[in-house]
């Protein structure tokens, strides 16, 4: 799986530990970062965001990790980005379901919300789940698609 990451300066420190983590992550083949790389880059949150996401639209990355200080602001970004699902979850369950319900390809993190232990497990498990297109919750998704495609 190819991961995108993407910070703001609230967020970056929480990015560049789960960065980490992905990189060491034998499910994980490649892991993009779209910046920030420090603290002192205050670049708005959609400016990343928005890139970090338009790989995943674009096919160059399957998935995103977005990390801003809620997650909000990352996951409205990514969601105006055609195609893009994307989520904020801060537990397990949450996080779960987006894959296997909404076949979200974002998950968006609050560097000021999360402590990274519990990121970590949350990632590390959201890497674990996959969505299947001949479940019932596949039509649901295909009426947001259909939505966005009529729109
Ligand atoms: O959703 C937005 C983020 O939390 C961002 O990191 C902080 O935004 P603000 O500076 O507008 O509060």
């Amino acid at each position: 799986m190819r991961i995108a990451v993407a910070a703001d300066n609230a967020g970056v420190a929480l990015k560049d530990t789960l960065a980490r983590m992905m990189r060491e992550d034998d499910r994980v083949a490649e892991v993009t970062d779209f910046g920030v790389p420090d603290d002192s880059d205050d670049r708005a949150y959609p400016l990343l965001g928005l890139a970090a996401a338009q790989a995943v639209a674009h096919g160059e990355a399957d998935r995103a990790v977005l990390v801003c200080g809620t997650g909000i602001g990352m996951a409205i970004s990514a969601n105006k980005v055609e195609g893009i699902r994307a989520t904020v979850a801060h537990d397990s369950y949450s996080a779960e379901r987006s894959i296997r319900s909404n076949d979200c390809q974002v998950l968006c993190l609050g560097g000021r919300v999360i402590g990274p232990e519990l990121a970590k497990k949350i990632v590390d498990e959201w890497l674990g789940y996959e969505f299947d297109p001949t479940s019932a919750s596949a039509e649901k998704v295909a009426h947001i698609t259909a939505f966005e495609q009529d729109s």
